[in-house]
């Protein structure tokens, strides 16, 4: 039977009288990527926030990797196995790429304070160890050529690939994307579907939300569409675009961007 990496189940989150979220669960199995959809204000980035422990659910239940987890504060939820990448990128800008990528690492090595001031023996192996990590995860984003530059001077696309090269310095069980695509080009998208599409086939488990319909149809195994807060489908790509709610929720509303209505629309013409 596949194993289950991320259940979570009963979500809820109601900020003063406006309900974000309402029993929202999911359950991802490895090596799935699992895309989260729906219309601007739908709750996506709530949920996210919940899972990662940087907003306090009204209630829910939490299991990473067969374990109960508290999604209380976001280095316990790192520490437990969850990494993620931000909508609007969060880098230490003045800081080189190599060393935004050693920071993710740091979480998962040993030496700590006292190694660090009296620059033990362990603590430089480590720091080395740890550099050649950085440096390898650069290359498999594709920016190792950009290490010793500082994040703020590159592009936009090399910017989220350095977001998700941190994030996987952390050996996650989870990696969560939030809106990878956002501001690219068609290139950089192009680019960006076949790297997620290789961190799947290297076994890892993603859960992405993402306005691309498009890309999240093309990427994911399974879809959970929320609208309002509600989950209103789950399933399949090919099962969720059908779904008589999510076009509906899409089209209907009259909320959805413009590009979103016409990937939905599309993609339900195309089958
Ligand atoms: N910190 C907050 N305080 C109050 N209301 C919030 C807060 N965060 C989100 N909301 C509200 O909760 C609802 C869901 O917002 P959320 O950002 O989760 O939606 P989303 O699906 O991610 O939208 P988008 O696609 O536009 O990013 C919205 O009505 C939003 O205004």
């Amino acid at each position: 039977m596949a194993e289950i990496v991320l259940r979570v189940a009963g979500i809820s989150k109601r900020f003063g009288g406006l309900q974000a979220l309402s029993d929202v669960g999911i359950t991802i199995e490895r090596g799935q990527i699992y895309g989260l959809i729906g219309p601007n204000g739908a709750g996506k980035t709530t949920f996210f926030n919940v899972i990662t422990g940087l907003y306090a659910p009204d209630s829910g239940t939490f299991e990473l990797g067969g374990k109960p987890y508290s999604p209380t504060a976001v280095h316990e939820v790192a520490r437990a196995g969850i990494a993620r990448t931000f909508q609007n990128i969060r880098l230490f800008s003045e800081m080189t790429a190599i060393e935004n990528v050693m920071v993710g690492r740091h979480i998962r090595t040993q030496s700590g304070l006292i190694g660090a001031i009296f620059r033990t023996g362990s603590f430089k192996a480590e720091e080395r160890a740890i550099a050649n990590r950085a440096r390898e995860l650069l290359d498999y984003v594709g920016i190792g050529k950009y290490a010793d530059y500082r994040a703020r001077t590159l592009s936009y696309g090399d910017q989220r690939r350095l977001e998700i090269a941190r994030a996987l310095a952390t050996d996650p069980q989870l990696i969560a994307l939030d809106e990878p695509a956002a501001g690219m080009n068609a290139t950089e998208k192009v680019q960006l579907r076949e790297l997620i599409d290789r961190i799947r086939r290297d076994n890892r488990t993603i859960l992405l939300i993402e306005h691309d319909v498009k890309l999240v149809m093309g990427l994911c195994n399974r879809v959970t569409v929320l609208d309002y807060g509600k989950q209103i489908a789950e399933g399949t790509p090919a099962e969720v675009q059908h779904n008589e709610k999510v076009i509906e929720a899409y089209l209907g509303h009259g909320h959805g961007t413009a590009a979103t209505k016409a990937a939905v629309a599309a993609s339900g013409e195309a089958q």
